[in-house]
């Protein structure tokens, strides 16, 4: 997969890129990052890329131009079928599911914002879809480019170690994750629960699942609405909530 990265601070994401899981995927050639600015296309003496809003109101808007000329040309460097994404918090929300669909994709042009936005005429003209990861505002759109991307690119295949790590993403099963425990096994008097360090793997399986289920139920209501649970599952997590804490 390749991936074009319109920002004003291509180093920022160049640099982030290079880390840990994705850093390595980079390496592997399985994804490749490219960050751009559409200052390289300014043509002005002062290579400038923002100006006034009409309307009057704080800050500045990114221009048109050069920003539609890099996003041009970075989407002559992806291949057919690719989609161009614009960052912004009034964008679709960041999924597990959204994650899922662009990792399909062969390429990516993720355009990162910066000031108040872009030109509204941009976005109708060079942009397919405007995704957010939250309901806050950044001062850029680099970070939740960022976030895209990692979401993204650990879905790829062989991106991931162990292929069953992305799979038990708590998100895939739409629960949350359950509790997490390396040595030592007991530290400060708090031990690692029992069931964990025995070797029955249909119990770890069925505690870490109930677990799943508790933690979403306790502070993701919202989700477990979304899941038509098994009997198996009601079973469970009647049992966690019965249990004392
Ligand atoms: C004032 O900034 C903007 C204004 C308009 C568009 C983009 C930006 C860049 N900032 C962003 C971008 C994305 C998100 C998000 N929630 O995904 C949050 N902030």
């Amino acid at each position: 997969m390749r991936i074009e990265v319109v920002t004003l601070f291509p180093e920022f994401v160049a640099e982030a890129v290079r880390v840990g899981v994705l850093g390595r995927a980079i390496e592997r050639g399985t994804v490749a990052v490219n960050a751009t600015t559409p200052r390289e296309f300014a043509t002005d003496v002062h290579k400038s890329v923002d100006d006034r809003p009409y309307g009057g109101g704080p800050g500045m808007v990114m221009t048109i131009e050069p920003a539609r000329t890099s996003i041009r040309a970075a989407k002559a460097r992806l291949p057919a079928g690719s989609r161009s994404v614009y960052l912004a918090a009034d964008g679709a929300p960041l999924t597990h599911a959204k994650a899922q669909e662009l990792a399909k994709l062969p390429g990516l042009l993720l355009l990162a914002g910066r000031y108040e936005g872009v030109d509204e005429r941009l976005i109708q003209s060079e942009i397919d879809e405007s995704v957010s990861i939250g309901d806050y505002v950044l001062s850029g759109g680099e970070l939740p480019a960022l976030v895209l991307i990692d979401a993204v690119v650990r879905l790829l295949p062989g991106v991931l170690g162990d292929e069953a790590s992305a799979i038990e993403d708590s998100f895939v099963a739409g629960l949350l994750d359950w509790p997490h425990y390396t040595r030592p096994e007991v530290f400060e008097g708090q031990a690692v629960p029992a069931v964990l360090v025995g070797g029955n793997h249909a119990a770890i399986r069925r505690w870490r699942e109930q677990q799943a289920l508790g933690r979403t139920w306790l502070r993701r209501p919202d989700l477990i609405e979304k899941l038509a649970l098994t009997a198996e599952q009601q079973r469970l997590l009647k049992e966690f909530l019965a249990e004392p804490k």
